[in-house]
This record gives C-alpha cells, sequence and structure tokens, in this order.
C-alpha cells in the first residue's frame, strides 16, 4: 500500500472525509462481493428494511477474518490511530489509542466487545443506507474504512456515499463522496473536531448511501472496534 497519509490527514481535518484511490484491485474486489452468499464467512445478517435503517442487506464477518480483510484491518489501524490520537489531544480527551491494532482490539475484548464488525453490504434498485453510526459498545474507534466494491456507471448507478456534519447551534453539512471500485473513504464514526475562529469544537458526523437507481453495489466496511 503507498497512501499519502499527510494527504488523508489533512483531507479528514478540513472536510471530515478522505479518499484512499485504488486500496483494491478490480480482482479483489470481485472476490469480495462474490463471498457475499457464502454462509462460512459469516456470523449474521441484517435485512436493513426490517430495523428501519434503510433498505438493502449487510452480512458481519466471522473471525478468523478472511486473511486479507484482516491484514487491510492491522495495515490501515496504525496511521490511523495516530490521526485519532491527535484529534483526542485536540478535544482535551483523556483515552489514547494503542500504535497497534492487536493492543486495541485486546481493550475491546476486556471489556466484552469479543464480535468482530467489519461487514460486506449489498444494494439492489431502490436500496439505501440511513444516515447512522456504527457504534457497537463503550469502545468506539474514531475513524472508519469503506470500500466500494463495484463500478458505478457500469454494476449500479446512484448510491452515493454521502457524510453530514451535524455542528453545534449551525446548519448541518454535507459532504457526497465520488468513489470508483476499489476506491476507499475514511471517515469519522461519530465526532471530529473543527478548527474554528473562537477554538476547537466537536462536531457530530453520520454516514449514510443514498438511493441505488439501477444494478448491484457491493461495499466492504471496516470499522476497528469490535462488537458487544
Ligand atoms: O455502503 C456504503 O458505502 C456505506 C457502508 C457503511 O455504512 C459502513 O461501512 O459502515
Ligand atoms: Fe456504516
Amino acid at each position: 500500500m503507498s497512501i499519502d497519509w499527510d494527504r488523508v490527514a489533512d483531507d479528514l481535518d478540513a472536510f471530515g472525509c478522505a479518499v484512499l484511490p485504488s486500496l483494491l484491485d478490480a480482482e479483489q474486489c470481485a472476490a469480495y462481493a462474490a463471498g457475499y452468499g457464502d454462509d462460512a464467512q459469516f456470523r449474521s445478517r441484517v435485512v436493513m428494511e426490517r430495523h428501519g435503517f434503510g433498505r438493502g442487506e449487510y452480512r458481519y464477518y466471522a473471525y478468523p477474518l478472511p486473511p486479507g480483510l484482516a491484514d487491510l484491518r492491522t495495515a490501515l489501524y496504525p496511521p490511523l490511530a495516530r490521526i485519532a490520537n491527535r484529534w483526542q489531544a485536540a478535544l482535551g480527551l483523556e483515552e489514547r489509542y494503542p500504535d497497534a491494532h492487536a493492543g486495541y482490539l485486546a481493550r475491546c475484548h476486556a471489556a466484552g466487545q469479543l464480535r468482530p464488525t467489519p461487514l460486506l453490504l449489498q444494494y439492489g434498485p431502490g436500496d439505501y443506507n440511513c444516515l447512522h453510526q456504527d457504534l457497537y459498545g463503550d469502545f468506539v474507534f474514531p475513524l472508519q474504512v469503506a470500500v466500494l466494491l463495484s463500478r458505478p456507471g457500469v454494476d449500479f448507478s446512484g448510491g452515493e456515499f454521502v457524510l453530514t456534519e451535524q455542528r453545534p447551534r449551525m446548519q448541518s453539512r454535507v459532504e457526497a463522496v465520488p468513489l470508483g471500485q476499489g476506491d476507499a473513504v475514511v471517515f469519522p464514526v461519530h465526532t471530529r473536531p473543527v478548527n474554528g475562529t473562537r477554538g476547537i469544537y466537536r462536531v457530530n458526523m453520520r454516514h449514510g448511501v443514498s438511493r441505488v437507481r439501477s444494478g448491484q453495489r457491493h461495499t466492504l466496511g471496516i470499522i476497528f472496534h469490535d462488537a458487544s
């Protein structure tokens, strides 16, 4: 992986999201998407409409994660932890994240957050994902990654990844994030610091996906805390 982490940090600070271009190649994307029907890889399936989460479905991977996914989660964590720790300091919060993902998972597991959170999402025509936050217990690693596995304009149309930023006593701001197949977006799970004229304040973030107009859209979600 050759990722320009300084640019990622700058974009996250400025806009609340950053794109990692071509994190996965077309072959890897197709392999993850094709695995959706392989029951052995997953611990559970969620039909979004049943919970009011939107329309479409997703499956949480089981441990052990597929080797490539486990490696990706481990490799993406350390540079994200550096950004997360800088944000913690900016917000005057005490918690610091360990340098390695194993260290952070040990904390989650000791607190009873034992279940893996990486997930594979599948959307068809008319499907969408309501604005939400992926919180699964007290331990929340503040950044997460989603990889678009399908080809926009070829496999599907519509289905834009969107983020909203709710600012205290101000109107909300929205970002739509254009992604190509294999591109990933890094974004805050629940909050982020913003540098304002009167100092640093905290904004509340949510993410979702607009309605898929046609075709099939798959995404790989990488969340760094485990679930209770
Ligand atoms: O399908 C998407 O782009 C959004 C996925 C999502 O909500 C997540 O990865 O947490
Ligand atoms: Fe999500």
